[in-house]
């Protein structure tokens, strides 16, 4: 659990920069990003491909330092990257010649937990995602939904305050994506974990996040922080879950408005 005073952010970006340069040659991809995460919030990063979400997201978990600004992660400066914030991609990146059990297991090895709390710890995160009774297959044995709900046991099972999320559905199928929208809100709401999430997909950003940040590209900046007031969880169906979608849309000049049809029955 946390250990951020409740008012503070956990994640703060103030004027954040980020320049790439080869050869002479130098761009920058990020430009005067400000912004706060406060503790238990579920923030979307939504932006056309190439505006630095990606960029963006690697210098919050320290992977990457700012050309400029500052980046904090619970009231400190982001120097390095921490089991405190851990990323997830769209690829599990899970070890082939290992157990869903064992996967769990090798990424709990720095915690210093003795074998027995290890595998107490790891069974009670592939409990929470449901594979109980997977935990000694194979990866090639399970589907790709599954192997990714694998992949959230492992980083849930570090404790982290924050996940950051990378595209992390992206390569599921519809129905496959809508359940571990599910699961990992539940698991969210349960654990308290922050989650900053880089999609592309509106439906996915405006089901999951407290505030969905727009993005603009050439350089990346932060355009529009939208907070999606309905409660969770929540019906993709109803109009105030369209109302955000066409918003979104709106900032992306993506809808168009029809004349109203007529019918004559
Ligand atoms: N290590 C790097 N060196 C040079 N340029 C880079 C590097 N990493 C990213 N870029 C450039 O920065 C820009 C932003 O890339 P980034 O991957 O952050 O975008 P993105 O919004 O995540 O894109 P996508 O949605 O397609 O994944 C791109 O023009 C990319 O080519």
């Amino acid at each position: 659990m946390s250990v951020t005073a409740e008012n503070n952010p956990l994640v703060e970006l103030k004027g954040v920069e980020k320049e790439f340069s080869k050869q002479g040659d130098s761009k920058k991809v990020l430009s005067g990003i400000d912004f706060d995460i406060r503790k238990g919030e579920v923030v979307s990063i939504l932006g056309q491909s190439g505006c630095g979400k990606s960029t963006l997201l690697n210098l919050i978990g320290g992977f990457d330092s700012p050309t400029g600004g500052e980046l904090f992660f619970d009231g400190k400066q982001v120097t390095k990257p921490s089991r405190r914030a851990i990323m997830l991609f769209q690829y599990y990146a899970l070890l082939p010649w290992r157990t869903v059990l064992k996967n769990v297991e090798l990424a709990l090895e720095p915690e210093g937990l003795s074998k027995e709390e290890s595998r107490e710890r790891a069974i009670r995160y592939i409990k929470l995602v449901g594979l109980e009774k997977s935990m000694d297959q194979f990866p090639s044995e399970l589907s790709g939904g599954m192997q990714q709900r694998v992949a959230i046991a492992r980083a849930l099972s570090i404790r982290p305050e924050l996940i950051l999320m990378d595209e992390p559905f992206a390569a599921l199928d519809t129905f496959n994506r809508y359940y571990l929208q599910d699961e990992l809100l539940r698991i969210q709401q349960q654990e308290g974990t922050n989650i900053i999430l880089v999609t592309h997909d509106i439906d996915e950003a405006v089901y999951l996040s407290d505030r969905v940040f727009i993005m603009d590209a050439n350089p990346g900046t932060v355009r529009k922080k939208i907070t999606v007031k309905l409660p969770k969880p929540r019906d993709r169906a109803h109009s105030d879950f369209q109302y955000y979608r066409k918003w979104i849309l709106d900032e992306f000049n993506f809808s168009y408005t029809q004349d109203q049809l007529d019918f004559n029955i």
